[in-house]
């Protein structure tokens, strides 16, 4: 990643939030920049959630401040962040079980015919086409929601988030639970939206899919970003002391 030729979709800057007496981010500062998959590591309560959760207008952070492409706000509410671009991923809290693909996908905003029907073949093409691009395998378009595997509906909560507009899609243990097969694909789903230029958040305790899927790392450690380092200079082993606190910050 170039960073300096680049500008970054996000930048966090010195954020900090309070839960009463604990200090669950104590200035945290973050950059991820188009194309780029960045990970979040750290160990429990380092504040990786609050973190994105100011990003996706959950909570409001008590000070600091976040930039989107060039432009400061002190904080974003859900509908603003999403408008921005700032898309949060969950395979479970967004979807609709009992519709099928298409429908789930394009909630809210479907195509129309005269402006009155539903043009549902044009949904369907258009969500075939969208989930192609994705690289991933749905055996039966017309299918329910709730019959899809996990990975599956991965894909087809990032298809809504990118069909919303998403220019960053943050993923929280996208693979936690997961089998192996369903984990490579939601693996191969994150890897082909970095390639595809958006910018990837990705929190994981896994170093096996930090190290396969990002180009940066962002450790936290007690409510900071404690540092951030390329994968290609670094090991899993000096992540792993970088999250306790035995390790250095490679120069
Ligand atoms: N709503 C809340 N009220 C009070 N304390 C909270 C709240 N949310 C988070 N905290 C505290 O803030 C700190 C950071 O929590 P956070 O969930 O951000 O950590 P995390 O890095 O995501 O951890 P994990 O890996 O366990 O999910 C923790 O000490 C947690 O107990």
């Amino acid at each position: 990643m170039e960073e300096g030729k680049k500008q970054p979709f996000l930048q966090v800057k010195n954020v900090k939030k309070r839960y009463g007496r604990v200090e669950a981010l104590r200035g945290a500062d973050l950059e991820v920049y188009p194309g780029e998959i960045l990970a979040i590591v750290g160990d429990n309560g380092a504040g990786k959630t609050t973190l994105i959760k100011t990003l996706s207008g959950a909570i409001s952070p008590d000070s600091g401040e976040i930039m989107i492409e060039g432009k400061i706000y002190q904080e974003l509410n859900p509908r603003q962040a999403l408008d921005l671009g700032i898309s949060t991923v969950y395979q479970d809290l967004s979807l609709v079980n009992c519709r099928d693909i298409a429908t789930n996908i394009f909630l809210g905003r479907e195509p129309m015919r005269h402006n009155i029907f539903v043009n549902k073949r044009k949904m369907v093409a258009e969500a075939q086409e969208f989930l192609r691009q994705l690289g991933m395998k749905i055996p039966e378009i017309h299918a329910e929601v709730g019959q899809l595997s996990g990975g599956q509906r991965q894909g087809v909560a990032v298809a809504r988030a990118i069909r919303f507009g998403g220019k960053l899609l943050i993923f929280d243990e996208p693979t936690a639970a997961m089998g192996v097969q369903e984990t490579a694909a939601v693996l191969n789903l994150i890897r082909k939206l970095g390639q595809r230029g958006y910018a990837v958040i990705l929190i994981s305790h896994n170093m096996y899919e930090v190290f396969e899927l990002a180009q940066r790392i962002s450790v936290m450690r007690q409510g900071k970003v404690v540092a951030t380092v390329s994968t290609r200079d670094v090991t899993p082993r000096d992540v792993v002391a970088l999250i306790t606190g035995a390790g250095q910050i490679p120069s």
